[in-house]
């Protein structure tokens, strides 16, 4: 594993955004794995001022996401869907059909789930997939004691979880009880992965994944065992991993 140790969630960001953009210029990403919520939000504004400087573009990218909410519309303004257009798709030059997400609003979910996973086959799965982590320690949205042998499929959100991404929802507005996410091993079969942690919330977490074991009852543990995992992570969110290490800087 790859640590890159930063200052905050705004060093985060740049830095996440600045490996992308490698990754893209030296033509390794043409499928690209995305995630939603809080912890990625300033990286795509970073990758926005890169396309919009002309350094990089994503005419010729396919993006995949790891989630959506069940029982959101596509077009329900709490969606992952509009998350995605609202703060990233619509700014950039990606076709909106080289843009995929898991339809939480199908008929057939369970069908949904198998849609997803042979567009990933179809595309030649995953280049780099940027992954935030859950406080519980979920990727994606795994939640503890998922297995590690899954594939797309739909969870039960942890009333942990639902309460924490209820900022993102207007008030009162209930969080879904469940979501599609890919599952773990869909996660693990990316050739690279880039994992962003930020703020204290995160710290026990990251402490988890850099000293625990490996196990399903901390789903993001399962990442020590990626060959090409890169974890940049800002100093409170390392600040329990590091606690008691004679030298700080080196976990
Ligand atoms: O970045 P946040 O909002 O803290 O959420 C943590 C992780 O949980 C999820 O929201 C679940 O999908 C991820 O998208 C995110 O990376």
């Amino acid at each position: 594993m790859n640590i890159i140790k930063v200052t905050d969630y705004q060093e985060m960001s740049k830095t996440a955004a600045a490996l992308v953009a490698e990754e893209m210029m030296n033509k390794k990403i043409s499928v690209l794995g995305l995630a939603t919520g809080g912890t990625p939000f300033g990286t795509y504004q970073q990758l926005i001022e890169l396309v919009k400087a002309g350094e990089i573009s994503f005419a010729t990218t396919h993006t995949v996401n790891l989630d959506e909410y069940v029982g959101l519309a596509n077009d329900h303004p709490d969606s992952y869907h509009q998350y995605m257009y609202e703060n990233f798709f619509k700014h950039i030059d990606i076709p909106v059909e080289q843009t995929h997400l898991p339809n939480g609003d199908a008929d057939n979910l369970q069908q949904e789930c198998l849609r997803y996973e042979s567009i990933l086959e179809e595309l030649g799965g995953v280049d780099l997939q940027l992954l935030g982590i859950g406080e519980n320690g979920h990727i994606g949205f795994n939640e503890p004691g998922t297995s590690f042998d899954s594939k797309t499929h739909i969870v039960d959100l942890e009333d942990s979880t639902r309460k924490a991404n209820a900022r993102f929802f207007d008030k009162g507005e209930p969080v879904p009880a469940q979501a599609v996410t890919m599952g773990i091993q869909t996660i693990m079969n990316s050739k690279k992965i880039v994992l962003l942690a930020s703020g204290i919330k995160k710290a026990e977490a990251i402490a988890r994944l850099l000293q625990g074991e490996v196990s399903e009852a901390c789903p993001a543990t399962v990442l020590k065992r990626h060959p090409h995992l890169t974890l940049i992570a800002d100093e409170a969110a390392l600040s329990l991993a590091m606690a008691g290490k004679a030298d700080k800087g080196n976990i």
